[in-house]
């Protein structure tokens, strides 16, 4: 079966700045595919390549089986990173407006009821909240009924109840078969809705598969954190990896040492250690390794690898290279 979204080597760069290297996914029937990584990796500029509003130096792209140029609008729906669509229209209006424009649209106040504003329905555009208007900007991705979705970070200012409204919509679109393409700075939000992520950074994507595989891979062992102002030497007789106030993995807090891959049922024992060792804690917590973490351990390679090229420095000491992106890439 042909792939709705196939893009291999993408390149564009603006002047001096290169916003896509090589970029290149495949996206199949169905599936919810979910682009992360750092402001500035090139995930809008991905996404208005395949979207056709963007035309690209190098590489190809086809969306539906066609160049994004020249896709069937009725069968696309995209939602742009910043949207300003007439203020002096309600909500009903302006989703209205915008399904006059497609042969076969759906009934607005459906599309309303699907982004959780019946009762908005009325209120002028420029007197929603700002969580209200990209509901409705989301809704206008909608009125064509699309076969394959682009949101570009769809829940950036939406509250917490709304942002479930709007999962479950993607969710609900996903099981009636629609593609989507999602951009997001929202770990859990990926997480949660797609089938598989993939990480952009300086342009290219460096990992991509489902999330479980990339933590999995990526993510690291699990960590207990102990908030603590000890001296970090006391845990030195601890039979289990420690990580120093700070040290370890980006996500370390300064205030704690980390005890890393360990059994929540053995965390009783580390209890047992403090107290055998008089050091004093104020919180103890667990957690298993997670999109996050993932996105911290690739994102933080990449950019210590550019640093380093950029000073041109040589390997050694813990110093990404080459050889860590080309291995944080064997997932790609
Ligand atoms: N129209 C443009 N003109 C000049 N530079 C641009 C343009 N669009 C994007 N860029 C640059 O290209 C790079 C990639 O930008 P892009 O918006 O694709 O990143 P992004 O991953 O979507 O970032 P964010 O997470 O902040 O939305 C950035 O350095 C940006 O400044």
């Amino acid at each position: 079966m042909e792939a709705v979204v196939d893009a291999t080597d993408l390149e564009k760069a603006y002047g001096e700045t290169v916003a896509l290297s090589g970029a290149s996914l495949s996206v199949g029937g169905g599936e919810v595919f979910a682009l992360i990584g750092p402001n500035g990796a090139g995930k809008t500029t991905l996404v208005r390549t395949l979207t056709g509003t963007v035309e690209p130096d190098g590489g190809t792209a086809r969306v539906l089986g066609a160049s994004p140029s020249t896709v069937d609008r009725d069968r696309l729906g995209v939602l742009p990173q910043s949207f300003s669509p007439p203020d002096r229209l309600s909500a009903r209006e302006l989703l209205a407006y915008y399904a006059g424009l497609y042969d076969d649209p759906r009934d607005p106040d459906d599309v309303l009821a699907d982004v959780g504003l019946v009762d908005t329905g009325d209120t002028w555009y420029e007197n929603l909240s700002g969580g209200q208007q990209r509901r409705v900007c989301v809704g206008s991705a909608l009125v064509n009924d699309p076969d394959l979705l682009f949101l570009d970070e769809p829940t950036t200012g939406i509250d917490p109840a709304g942002r479930r409204t709007v999962w479950r919509l993607i969710e609900d679109l996903a099981d009636a078969g629609t593609t989507v393409v999602l951009t997001t700075h929202d770990m859990a939000e990926a997480e949660r809705l797609a089938d598989r992520v993939g990480l952009l950074a300086d342009g290219s994507l460096i990992a991509q598969g489902p999330p479980d595989r990339l933590v999995r891979d990526h993510g690291g062992s699990s960590r207990l954190t102990v908030e603590t102002a000890a001296d970090p030497d006391a845990f030195d007789t601890l039979e289990y990896p420690v990580e120093r106030p700070g040290r370890g993995r980006t996500r370390n807090p300064d205030s704690a040492v980390v005890v890393r891959d360990i059994d929540p049922a053995a965390i009783g024992t580390v209890v047992d250690y403090l107290e055998t060792h008089a050091i004093e804690y104020t919180q103890l917590s667990w957690a298993e390794p997670d999109l996050e973490d993932v996105y911290l351990e690739l994102a933080d390679t990449t950019e210590r690898a550019r640093t380093d090229r950029l000073e041109g420095g040589g390997t050694g000491d813990g110093v990404a290279d080459e050889s860590d992106l080309a291995q944080a890439g064997e997932t790609a």
